[in-house]
């Protein structure tokens, strides 16, 4: 008789798969990975704790999944009656769990802010390592909200409360490191309205895959029973809030300046700074950290999408037609990219010039004014575009600071009228 050998983690297969990005990787449930999680199951502060400080916080569906965590939607059992729901965040054993309190130790909690709080944080041991869990308000995606809510879209006020959160973040000297639309939320305090049973059943249930694996797991315990989707709370949105109140998240990336540990920056190429673009481009490795420079360009390409509607750059990604792209809407080359350009077949071909990028504007400008229905005038146009390419500045040093953006005409001017 021939005995099977336990599949160590990453061999692991799944009888019945997923669609790949719908949930985390099986193959990440490893020691140093993701701590398996149930439905229904509490997580307490250590055992340690004085009980009358101890806190419990109960699953009841999943908000997403990332590199270094999956969130939940927990509703906290030691304050029953406020009903209080929250997101917690359960980060891999192998993450540094203190770069990111320390993050949010620096930030005052300012009423108001446009910036993710933290609620509450401690430690969970499990068959994977040790995690650090972080208590966090329930934020949606702000990619999803503007479907629901265009009516109450305000662009320019949208993109003022963007520019208050990362302003509130180089305020306190930290980088964001990671600002993209997907790290933009929208507060629900509309949530708390609900009991915990009500949100239960207007929830459908989630389309879970088993995890059977195909093999014998080495360690069966870093697994869990099952992988569960994200649910779209976003409905609990169907009478949206006057006023959408914007929060930044995801501090995972942050960097506090001047900190000496600052890992190599990782912003998507379609916010991705020209200076970290190149040389991911030209060597295949980022080891530069971000800046408040990246991180301004980074603001000036979400602005364009909300004003806009679409993306600044279409279909990007770490190649030398991207960074032709980027270029070509600078006007200009910086020194030190100048022999690789020559050298490139693709590149020494473009026409990058003050002229061709102005023409770039003057389009966008001509195009957006055309269209009908819309709140914004040829104006305001002009001066939103003023705006952007003070931000879109190739050198990094010659992009303006954030409170620059915010004492810009296109901020301090009145807010426009919501468009249908
Ligand atoms: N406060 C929140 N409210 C609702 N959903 C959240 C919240 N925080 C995170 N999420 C969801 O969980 C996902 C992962 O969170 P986050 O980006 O913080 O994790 P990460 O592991 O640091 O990921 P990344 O790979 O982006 O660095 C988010 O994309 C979002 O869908």
């Amino acid at each position: 008789m021939t005995v099977e050998q336990p599949v160590p983690p990453q061999r692991l297969s799944l009888h019945w798969g997923v669609d790949e990005g719908e949930v985390e990787g099986i193959r990440r449930y490893t020691h140093g990975g993701y701590h398996p999680i149930q439905l229904g199951e509490v997580l307490s502060t250590p055992a340690d704790t004085e009980p009358s400080n101890s806190r419990k916080y109960r699953i009841l569906s999943k908000l997403g999944y990332g590199a270094f965590s999956t969130v939940w939607l927990v509703s906290a059992q030691h304050h029953p009656e406020s009903r209080r729901y929250f997101a917690l965040k359960v980060c891999v054993a192998d993450a540094d769990p203190q770069r990111e309190l320390d993050v949010f130790r620096r930030l005052p909690s300012d009423e108001g802010r446009h910036v993710l709080r933290l609620h509450d944080s401690f430690t969970i041991d499990g068959p994977n390592g040790t995690h650090a869990v972080h208590v966090f308000d329930v934020l949606v995606s702000f990619d999803i909200v503007t479907g629901l809510v265009r009516a109450h879209w305000n662009r320019r006020e949208l993109c003022r409360q963007v520019a208050h959160g990362l302003a509130f973040l180089h305020r306190h000297g930290v980088v964001h490191g990671d600002l993209h639309m997907g790290n933009i939320g929208v507060s629900m305090p509309q949530l708390d309205e609900i009991t915990e049973e009500d949100l239960i059943d207007r929830c459908d249930p989630p389309n879970c895959t088993i995890v059977f694996p195909c093999q014998t797991p080495a360690s069966p315990k870093s697994l869990p029973p099952y992988l569960v989707p994200p649910t779209d709370i976003a409905f609990h949105l169907l009478k949206p809030p006057a006023a959408l109140h914007i929060e930044l998240l995801d501090l995972g990336s942050a960097i506090i300046v001047g900190s000496s540990s600052a890992p190599p920056a990782c912003t998507p190429a379609v916010v991705c700074a020209p200076e970290i673009l190149f040389e991911q481009v030209t060597t295949s490795v980022v080891t530069q950290a971000a800046t408040t420079a990246s991180d301004i360009w980074a603001l000036a390409c979400i602005m364009y999408r909300i004003v806009f509607g679409g993306d600044l750059y279409h279909w990007p990604s770490f190649s030398v037609y991207y960074l032709g792209k980027v270029a070509a809407v600078c006007g200009q080359i910086p020194p030190s990219w100048r022999s690789f350009w020559d050298s490139n077949e693709h590149l020494c071909k473009l026409d990058i010039s003050q002229e061709a990028a102005d023409q770039i504007w003057q389009t966008n400008i001509d195009d957006s004014s055309a269209r009908k229905g819309c709140a914004l005038s040829r104006e305001d146009f002009v001066i939103f575009c003023d705006l952007l390419q003070r931000m879109l500045k190739i050198d990094p040093s010659d992009r303006i600071t954030i409170e620059e953006v915010l004492a810009h005409p296109w901020h301090t001017q009145t807010a426009d009228s919501p468009t249908r």
